[in-house]
């Protein structure tokens, strides 16, 4: 996407870098003082997965990947160096493993120290996640009741039980939207909404339990006074170092010394994108929608929902709590369902040569013709998905859990692979119904869904996700509210904004309602919800 060249070129320091590193690639995107979007880039990042969940990242590779999405967003835009004044980051909660000056350390049995990074879906780590639920710590209150396996503590245990020389060498331990402040700044302090959510930090009472880190086995952290993990904590936005280093803005084509604000895990930069856009971010709930899908919910005071993670303080709204469910696979969830359908891989090269993903593509074929998008509903036919193709996030964080297809027949064309699309977002969506479900009877209720994701960009799934749930769907005004997220960060740590909540409030803003269908429709829905709720109940019966 390009600059308008209806628009004023922007002076110098005025224009916001945010960089979202997802699962599948890292973005850029350069947005003016008032959160338009200039222009952006995307490029791949590499992923290599083993046996035993595992699944590894390289840090270099992603930085690489960061610096060159950069470059080019600001080629598009035809922006020199200087124009950008502020630089934040946002990435997956993946645990990246760094030896001293931050030389990769090989994760994983490859022993490639290319591989440094355990990735936010890797479950290597159940057994330890298990043993330290065992032990029911008083910390676990504030991750929904139940550590999961995608957080980062079970994970660094796994290192210091399988790979005691590498977590003996480890120079940092980060997650990865930090490491990518560190590589920009040299500065090593981390961030409120990584720390929180993933570490076990208590924001609420600004500190680490160190009683909790000696009773799972990781004494040795607290020991060190968490040198390895956070010794200082700041407010996502805040500026780090002195700027951009020398080295890393010749990297990434910009001035050295451009501030940069501290990070965001990516499904929280999609909360800081979309839900400050009416000034209600306690009536809408943030749903980020990619790789997986995370349910944002925030609140005044601590609501303790079981099963959905939090509640954390200050990790996404600052002053403000947070509860986060989701799904662990959700756009993922929809590309393995629709692998195995027997018209899977030729719709695949079909939509290769027309340069479309094959879920866009089906999706948009199942809209086709339709006068109504809610009718879209019906062309799921008798069929049935329960998604847990990665076990459930929430409400049960059960990581043991798998998918359900209900309503296979001996159909191999590509209508019936249409409709396995549209059964499978039906199923997308009725997860999210009952995450909302559990919230509301624990007392945090919320009115919208305000979507951001790569996979919540069409309006037939935003029309579904209303339908399906009951909820209006709110859709930002930018494509990209998650990138719109980090450079508010970059806004604020330029001074550009007093603090996140004004800069949210300036630079987002909502450009479409999506109204949830009566009638025929709900009641349909209805039916399908019931349909989810017995397969899935019957899936975990069966599992015994
Ligand atoms: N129309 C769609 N229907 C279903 N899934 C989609 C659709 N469009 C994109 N996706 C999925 O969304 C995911 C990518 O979303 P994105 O937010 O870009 O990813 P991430 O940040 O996780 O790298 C992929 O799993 C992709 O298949
Ligand atoms: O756990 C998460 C946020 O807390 C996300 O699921 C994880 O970071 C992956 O994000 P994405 O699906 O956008 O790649």
């Amino acid at each position: 996407m390009t600059q308008d060249p209806s628009r004023p070129a922007p002076g110098a320091g005025d224009v916001l870098l945010g960089i979202d590193v997802g699962t599948g690639s890292a973005r850029a995107g350069l947005f003016d003082r008032a959160g338009r979007m200039l222009a952006s880039a995307k490029c791949d990042i590499a992923i290599w997965r083993a046996p035993g969940a595992m699944v590894e990242q390289s840090s270099r590779d992603i930085w690489q990947a960061v610096c060159r999405a950069t470059r080019t967003a600001l080629a598009e835009a035809g922006l020199p160096p200087e124009a950008v004044g502020g630089v934040g980051f946002d990435a997956t909660c993946s645990l990246v493993v760094v030896g001293e000056g931050g030389a990769p350390l090989p994760v994983g049995p490859s022993e490639d120290p290319e591989r440094n990074i355990i990735v936010w879906m890797d479950h290597r780590a159940v057994a330890q996640a298990e043993r330290i639920n065992a032990q029911g710590h008083e910390v676990l209150r504030y991750v929904g009741g139940r550590i999961s396996p995608e957080m980062e503590t079970p994970k660094l245990l796994w290192l210091a039980e399988h790979r005691p020389d590498i977590f003996a060498r480890a120079w940092q331990f980060f997650d990865l939207a930090d490491y990518l402040g560190w590589r920009a700044t040299g500065d090593l302090a981390r961030s409120t909404c990584t720390v929180t959510c993933k570490w076990t930090y208590l924001a609420h009472e600004h500190r680490w339990d160190a009683g909790y880190f000696r009773q799972v086995g990781l004494g040795v952290l607290a020991d060190e006074g968490f040198a390895r993990i956070g010794a200082r904590v700041v407010e996502p936005g805040t500026p780090l170092g002195q700027g951009l280093t020398g080295e890393a803005a010749a990297e990434l084509g910009l001035r050295p010394g451009t501030p940069v604000g501290a990070g965001l895990i990516d499904a929280h930069a999609g909360g800081i994108g979309t839900v400050g856009a009416e000034g209600t971010p306690e009536r809408d709930l943030a749903y980020v929608f990619g790789t997986s899908s995370c349910t944002m919910t925030t609140t005044r005071e601590p609501v303790f929902v079981p099963g959905v993670w939090g509640p954390y303080r200050s990790a996404m709204v600052p002053g403000m709590w947070l509860n986060e469910g989701g799904q662990s696979a959700a756009g993922a969830a929809i590309e393995q369902l629709v692998s195995f359908h027997p018209a899977a891989a030729e719709a695949a090269r079909a939509t290769e040569a027309l340069g479309e993903a094959l879920p866009v593509h089906l999706a948009r074929l199942a809209a086709e013709g339709l006068a109504d998008l809610s009718e879209v509903a019906t062309r799921a036919e008798g069929l049935h998905v329960v998604p847990e193709f990665l076990g459930n996030r929430a409400p049960f964080a059960d990581p043991h859990a798998r998918a359900v297809i209900a309503g296979l027949g001996m159909e191999r064309d590509l209508p019936s692979l249409v409709s396995l699309y549209v059964a499978g977002i039906c199923g997308i969506a009725y997860g999210l119904r009952q995450i909302l479900e559990a919230q509301e009877r624990a007392g945090a209720p919320v009115e919208r869904i305000a979507i951001s994701g790569g996979a919540g960009q069409l309006d037939m799934v935003r029309q579904l996700l209303a339908d399906a749930t009951g909820k209006p769907v709110l859709a930002s005004a930018v494509a990209e509210p998650v990138l719109l997220g980090s450079a508010i960060l970059g806004a604020v740590a330029a001074g550009h904004e007093p603090d996140m909540t004004a800069a949210m409030q300036r630079m987002s803003r909502t450009a479409a309602h999506y109204e949830p269908a009566g009638g025929a429709i709900a009641a349909l829905h209805d039916r399908r919800y019931a349909a989810f709720l017995a397969l899935q109940e019957a899936a975990r019966a069966a599992r015994g």
